[in-house]
């Protein structure tokens, strides 16, 4: 379990988060996100003991990471994977780490054959691969058997194949019982992994929710209806425009209704006798919801999101 209390940071003039209340439970995974420079790193290096809060706490199973007897038995961090000393091999890499924990040698090869990389733990971590060095970030994290797992960008550039492996560990640890935390830009990615969504803007929480609800709740649902009958088409469109609607006419013989639900586009054709081939709700896709959500939260936006959300503050 990960507490959050108060936890702010501020870097001179810059507060890198602000006051942030949260509580990241076991048996999920927790995914992380909002926009460059929200304040997701800053979060995690606060619960790591790597940078100092300025004001409030994060606690880990109720303690501070410098109270933690030993601190990678408990929690266990994939941060940098660059981070590693290029000299070394993997075994060795992960042999000091568990040294300095006292942690025995045999738990080292169990890492190793967890993330698949003990035919290559004898090389040096310098001629890694980016996915080989997540691997071994990983391994690391894995190292002291702990219940919390926190874990930034653990996905940044893998090929397909280690972004589906990074999927199923996560998940597989969360159903063990562990805390797992973890932030990525990679919405479609997130939307398969994580059980539970927190989003922050600027340093504030703006979202602690399942993801399916943060989907649900988007207002960005559409209604896709299919009249086979050009004339009737048209007449629908006419009466969906009337009723307040957006419709949109689509390539095929459907067209896309914004911002009614499918009993009300139902009634409307039913009203005109119209006959349908298909009328169905299509929900948005995380990344679309989480657009919406922290569309007033970009820093450094593009011309086109300032068009939409009619202008954010940069
Ligand atoms: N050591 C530092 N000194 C000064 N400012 C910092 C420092 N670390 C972070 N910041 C600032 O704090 C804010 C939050 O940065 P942080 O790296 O935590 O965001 P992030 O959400 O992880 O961003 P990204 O998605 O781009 O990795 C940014 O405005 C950043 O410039």
């Amino acid at each position: 379990m990960i507490t959050l209390s108060g936890l702010t940071k501020r870097y001179g003039t810059v507060t890198a988060v602000d006051g942030l209340d949260l509580t990241i439970t076991p048996g999920r995974v927790t995914g992380f996100l909002g926009p460059n420079g929200a304040g997701k790193s800053t979060t995690m290096r606060m619960i790591l003991g790597l940078d100092r809060p300025t004001a409030g706490q994060a606690l880990v199973n109720g303690k501070r990471y410098e109270e933690l007897r030993h601190p990678l038995r408990e929690v266990g961090a994939l941060l940098d994977a660059k981070a590693l000393h290029p000299g070394r091999t993997a075994r060795n890499h992960l042999l000091s780490m568990a040294r300095s924990n006292g942690i025995a040698r045999q738990r080292v090869d169990e890492v190793l054959e967890a993330v698949g990389l003990t035919s290559v733990a004898g090389r040096r971590v310098g001629l890694f691969s980016l996915g080989m060095g997540q691997r071994l970030g990983i391994a690391g994290a894995l190292l002291g058997d702990p219940d919390v797992l926190i874990f930034d960008e653990p996905v940044n550039g893998l090929d397909p194949d280690g972004v589906r492996w990074v999927r199923s560990i996560a998940r597989s640890l969360a159903e063990e019982g562990r805390t797992v935390f973890l932030s990525s830009h990679l919405m479609s990615e997130m939307q398969q992994t994580a059980d539970q969504v927190v989003v922050i803007g600027k340093g504030k929480l703006i979202a602690d929710t399942p993801v399916l609800e943060l989907i649900e709740r988007s207002s960005l649902g559409t209604v896709r209806v299919r009249v086979p009958d050009p004339a009737d088409r048209a007449d629908l469109v006419g009466r969906i425009t009337a009723a307040g609607f957006g419709a949109e006419l689509t390539a095929d013989d459907a067209m896309i209704v914004r911002s009614a639900t499918p009993e009300q586009v139902g009634d409307l054709a039913h009203e005109a006798g119209i006959r349908l081939h298909e009328l169905r709700l299509q929900e948005p896709s995380l990344e679309e919801a989480y657009m919406e959500l922290t569309s007033d939260s970009v820093e450094y936006g593009t011309a086109r999101s300032a068009n939409v959300t009619g202008g954010w503050d940069a």
